[in-house]
């Protein structure tokens, strides 16, 4: 089977103007389709590092990234972004959601890099926003939803252009324990049932505690990779297939096969969803192009032009945009 993931010797080093910081040193990891991976470790570890390498929104300084077989290094940053669009659904700590705009809005954003249809797009953002227990706040803005409920639209909204993984990266950080019990149930229920890989990173023992592999880094490298072995409860086998799917997700709890999330992008700096059918950009689409603004190890210098980023000012609704996507 093809990893959805495959790290093999990766390092990154960043430059801060004499400074070299080398963040990831080594690592080798493969995940695949339908696993459920804590990526754990101290403080300064290289966790976001990883998760940004694996996600594409960043590229490794050597070593060797494939993401649905494919090496990186011979993607254009417009071709990998249009990869990252495809495959890889984002989830935040801070959510990272438009401020002035709809919940449905919200979730329909990555679609429009893919030049869906806005009659589509809404249709298919009111599924995902179903699939995490969302119908009755379509038209909510963050601001008027909990915290609990603005981390499932963010859900809803990686799911929404069927990505095999999802990356969070302290999904509960923000969140209540119950509630975040509660988002830590959807993401595993989507794991479960719908073969979605789930790679997260977590301080919290006792969410890493709940995946069935544990990655632990430490000084860039990894220092344990520990798999439970017990049988899985539950009937669904992960996907099988390498490819992304173009249906859409379909209402309630257990989605059938073939629905579409995606996510893969974060919303556009801004908070200015483009409008029309079109991608925005030309021939250029960033295709779900994310970069981790100003709380990011990627931030600045990775992945020019791919354009959408996930500054650190893009929750919270500030310099948002009403308009529907
Ligand atoms: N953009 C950057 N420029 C320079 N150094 C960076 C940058 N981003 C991260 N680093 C450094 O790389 C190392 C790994 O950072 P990273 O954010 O991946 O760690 P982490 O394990 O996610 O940490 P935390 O748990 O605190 O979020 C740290 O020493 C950090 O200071």
């Amino acid at each position: 089977m093809t990893p959805a993931l495959e790290a093999v010797d990766v390092t990154r080093t960043y430059r801060a103007g004499d400074t070299e910081v080398t963040a990831l040193r080594g690592v080798s990891l493969r995940i695949d389709e339908g696993e459920y991976v804590a990526v754990v470790g101290p403080s300064g570890s290289g966790k976001s590092t990883l998760m940004h390498l694996l996600g594409c929104l960043d590229r490794p300084t050597t070593g060797v990234l494939r993401v649905g077989g494919r090496d990186v290094a011979r993607l254009s940053d417009t071709e990998l972004a249009e990869l990252r669009n495809a495959r890889v659904g984002f989830v935040f700590q801070s959510f990272h959601l438009l401020g002035r705009t709809s919940a449905r809005d919200n979730v329909a954003l990555p679609l429009v890099y893919r030049g869906v249809p806005r009659a589509e797009r809404r249709r298919r953002a009111a599924e995902a926003l179903a699939t995490v227990g969302l119908s009755h706040r379509l038209d909510h803005r963050p601001g008027q939803l909990s915290g609990g409920e603005q981390q499932r639209v963010a859900i809803a909204r990686a799911l929404v252009g069927d990505p095999g993984v999802v990356l969070a990266d302290e999904p509960t950080g923000n969140l209540d324990t119950r509630t975040g019990d509660d988002v830590m149930a959807l993401l595993e229920r989507l794991n479960r049932d719908r073969g979605v890989a789930i790679v997260l990173v977590t301080h919290e023992p006792d969410v890493a505690a709940r995946a069935r592999r544990r990655v632990h880094l430490r000084d860039g490298m990894i220092e344990s990779d520990e798999r439970d072995t017990t049988p899985l409860q539950g009937p669904t086998p992960p996907r099988s297939d390498t490819q992304p799917r173009n249906d859409p997700p379909s209402g309630g709890d257990a989605p059938p096969e073939g629905d579409d999330p995606s996510g893969g992008d974060a919303p556009p700096e801004g908070d200015a969803p483009p409008e029309g059918d079109a991608p925005p950009g030309g021939d250029a689409p960033p295709g779900g192009g994310a970069s981790l603004g100003g709380d990011g190890p990627s931030g600045g210098d990775v992945l020019p032009g791919r354009g959408a980023s996930v500054g650190g000012d893009v929750p919270g609704g500030d310099g948002g945009s009403c308009e529907e996507v």
